[in-house]
């Protein structure tokens, strides 16, 4: 297959829609179709971390190079490191005879830090999709949406991986990108996440094709 038949698949959702357990699926049925761009980070490389695969590695200097030429999705400084996904980490994919799925969703990492993260998050995210857009990477955008943000909650909680803080920002985060999802144009595909067995189907037949 080409890399123009191998179209990324930008999948986005508010956090606890559902995005992780519909790709986790995806990537059981299906573990040589598709695959995750390696991502770019200044931080050192861990001992048993090979550059290129878990990370490409970087310095500041060629980081913010990159920045500055438009070379990024989306990008975020956690901590002391940044961190980002190339246009063209995303296309290596493709070259390897892969889909590319792009999770464009930031995890607010730290509550000590959450307001800024959350801002940095509204701003990568909405970014991430634009840049995608903006970029020559032909993708399909899809957005998971939780049936209510009263049903939302109760995923949350019943996840019971996020605290109090974080489940009312994701809350709040969730009616903003549910609003921006709105606006047309912006999705190919809008799934509601209600009954999962049904979420699955369409989910697959968007990235499968069948
Ligand atoms: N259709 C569904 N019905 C009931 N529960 C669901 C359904 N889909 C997902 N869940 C549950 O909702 C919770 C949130 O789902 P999940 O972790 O997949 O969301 P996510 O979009 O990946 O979130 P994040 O962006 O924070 O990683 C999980 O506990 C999951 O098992």
């Amino acid at each position: 297959m080409s890399a123009e038949q191998n179209r990324p698949i930008v999948v986005s959702g508010p956090s606890g829609a559902g995005k992780s357990t519909l790709l986790k699926r995806l990537f059981e049925q299906y573990p040589d179709k598709y695959g995750f761009s390696v991502s770019h980070t200044t931080r050192a490389p861990r001992s048993g971390e090979e550059d290129g695969r878990e990370y490409n590695f970087t310095t500041v200097e060629s980081f913010k190079k990159l920045v500055d030429d438009d070379g990024f999705i989306e990008h975020a400084k956690f901590g002391s490191n940044f961190y980002g996904t190339s246009v063209q980490a995303v296309k290596s994919v493709a070259e390897k005879g892969r889909i590319c799925i792009l999770d464009i969703e930031m995890e607010v990492r730290s509550t000590v830090y959450s307001m800024w993260y959350q801002e940095r998050t509204t701003l990568t995210r909405t970014q991430g999709v634009k840049q995608v857009k903006k970029s020559d990477l032909n993708a399909r955008f899809l957005f998971l949406q939780p049936p209510s943000v009263e049903v939302l909650e109760k995923r949350l909680r019943g996840r019971a991986t996020d605290k109090e803080e974080a489940i009312k920002e994701r809350l709040a985060q969730a009616e903003k990108e549910i609003e921006y999802s709105k606006q047309p144009g912006v999705h190919d595909r809008i799934i509601v996440n209600d009954d999962l067995e049904k979420a699955w189907a369409e989910f697959r037949e968007f990235c499968v094709g069948t």
